[in-house]
This record gives C-alpha cells, sequence and structure tokens, in this order.
C-alpha cells in the first residue's frame, strides 16, 4: 500500500515553502501528501506579507476529516503559529494515536517575520515536543527553545545544543547546522547515546527559500515509508542538498530550492 504523509502547516503562497514545499517532497519521494493548513500566509522571494491564521474549527476539522478516514504513517508540522494552534494539534495527535511525528520548530521566516508567537514556545515545549519522533531545529530555534544566548559556532556546542534538547522529550534531535557562518553544511542526530553526523558541502546559494520545510518533509516521507531515522535522514539530506545545488533563481529575492533535483539529476 502507498505510504501516507500528512502535513500541519502554513501555506506558503510564494510556493517554496510550508505546505506547498511540504506536498511536492513528499510527491517526489513517492508518498501520498495530505495536509492541514494552519495559516495562510501571502509570501513571496521578498519576504512575508500576511499571516492570516486559520480558526481552531477549520484546523480541528481538517484533522479529523484526514485521520479519521484516510489515516497518516507520518505527520511533519511546520508553522503553528499560536500556543492553540500547538494544543489543538498535540490533543489530536495523541487522540488517533499518530506515529513518526516530525516537528520542525518553524518560528522565524528568513525575512524576519514571525511565524510562531514568542508566548507559543512554552506550549511547543510542554505540550508538542514529548510526542514527537524527531525534532528538526535550526541553530536559532533550538538557542530559543533551550533560551540560550551564547553564540554557536561549533559542532561541540551543537552536541551540546541536542543534548539538552533531548531532555525535552524527542525520540530523536536533529540539529541543523545550515546557520554555521562557514564551513560544510552539518547536521546532527542524537538518539540519547549516539551522534551521527550529516554532512554536505556548503553551496554558495541565496536561494534557500524553504530548505527547512523541505529537508524535515523528506525525513517524514521516508519515515511513512517504514525507513530507519538514520536511513530517513540521510535520504532527506542528499534531497536537500540537490534541491540547493539546482535552486530556483525566480522572484526578486530569496528564490526556492528544486524539489525534483533528487529525482531528475542524481
Ligand atoms: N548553503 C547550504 N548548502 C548546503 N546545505 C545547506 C545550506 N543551507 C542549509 N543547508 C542544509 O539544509 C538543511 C536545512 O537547514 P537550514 O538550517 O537551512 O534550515 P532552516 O533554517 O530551518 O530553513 P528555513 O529558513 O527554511 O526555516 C540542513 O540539512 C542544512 O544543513
Ligand atoms: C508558511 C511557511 N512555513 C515555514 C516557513 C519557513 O521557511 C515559511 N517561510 N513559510
Amino acid at each position: 500500500m502507498r505510504a501516507k504523509a500528512l502535513t500541519i502547516a502554513g501555506s506558503d503562497s510564494g510556493g517554496g515553502a510550508g505546505i506547498q514545499a511540504d506536498i511536492k517532497t513528499f510527491q517526489e519521494l513517492g508518498v501520498f501528501g495530505m495536509s492541514a493548513i494552519t495559516a495562510i500566509t501571502a509570501q513571496n522571494t521578498l519576504g512575508v506579507h500576511g499571516v492570516y491564521p486559520q480558526s481552531l474549527d477549520a484546523i480541528e476539522s481538517q484533522l479529523d476529516a484526514v485521520l479519521s478516514d484516510i489515516g497518516a504513517d507520518s505527520v511533519k508540522t511546520g508553522m503553528l503559529f499560536s500556543a492553540e494552534i500547538i494544543q489543538l494539534v498535540a490533543k489530536k495527535m495523541k487522540e488517533y494515536s499518530s506515529q513518526n511525528i516530525v516537528v520542525d520548530p518553524v518560528m522565524i521566516a528568513k525575512g524576519g517575520s514571525t511565524l510562531l508567537q514568542e508566548e507559543a514556545i512554552e506550549a511547543l515545549i510542554s505540550d508538542l515536543l514529548p510526542l514527537a519522533t524527531v525534532i528538526t531545529p535550526n541553530l536559532p530555534e533550538a538557542k530559543a527553545i533551550l533560551n540560550w544566548q551564547d553564540e554557536i559556532s561549533t559542532t561541540k556546542q551543537m552536541e551540546e545544543l541536542a543534548i539538552a534538547l533531548f531532555e525535552l522529550g524527542p525520540k530523536y534531535i536533529l540539529v541543523k547546522g545550515g546557520h554555521l557562518s562557514e564551513g560544510p553544511a552539518i547536521d546532527l542526530l542524537y538518539d540519547g547515546t549516539k551522534m551521527t553526523t550529516f554532512h554536505s558541502e556548503r553551496i554558495p546559494t541565496k536561494h534557500t527559500h524553504g530548505t527547512g520545510c523541505t529537508f524535515a518533509a523528506a525525513i517524514a516521507a521516508e519515515l511513512a515509508k517504514k525507513k530507519s531515522i538514520e536511513e530517513s535522514v540521510q535520504v532527506a539530506k542528499d534531497f536537500i542538498t540537490m534541491a540547493i545545488t539546482h535552486s530556483l533563481n525566480i522572484g526578486k529575492g530569496i528564490g526556492p530550492t528544486d524539489h525534483s533535483a533528487y529525482r531528475q539529476y542524481q
């Protein structure tokens, strides 16, 4: 039977991040994609021009429709915007005994717009992180969750972040090093005892809109296919590296990655 993945995230009208990136990634990796939209954003390569959160009723109704009938082999969360939406999503994950939950703790868009209200971080920590199979914070997100102020510039410090995040309850922590200022693009996977490193060359491009969403969606797609976490992260790393290598110079600002590159060029 075809593996099925559900994304619970915001819509990016510009097509490079959010729900659109997730569904494209699921499709490219041969997984049937479904969605529950938490917020509509008016967005393009220049930034976020409007944020329109959906009502709790609308979100709950989408989740019930999908999960009561079709079901999902994995669930990926992205932009959740508020504490109330986080609490609702956590309640539904428990109600439907959802498995393979990939939490991408999206907080701020590349242009600086708020995608998660600051006061919602507590709900993320108390309600959602304990349900997560894996969380995929970038360095600013990892620091915000832990309320750490220090500048992170080494993999040793990334390891310390992963160890501290593990205490919050997720089964695995994947700290992304895309925001390190130089060197290869290194991500660290931690399972409570072992650190596994995933490397790629740093690709010199500004067109990286939606990298985090795409990466987390690829992990969710592979988990839906019953791959191990290590295998899933490796496929996701190859997928995002290809997508960034062939990123698209469209629009006037930060262009999106090419979700079809992994299939076309590997
Ligand atoms: N320039 C780059 N070259 C190669 N890999 C990169 C580059 N930038 C990011 N990555 C990789 O892309 C993946 C996503 O990481 P990143 O840190 O960019 O996510 P993010 O900041 O959450 O993205 P977003 O801004 O879309 O939320 C990681 O595997 C990271 O190592
Ligand atoms: C809707 C949405 N989700 C996530 C991100 C982060 O890339 C974004 N820019 N927009």
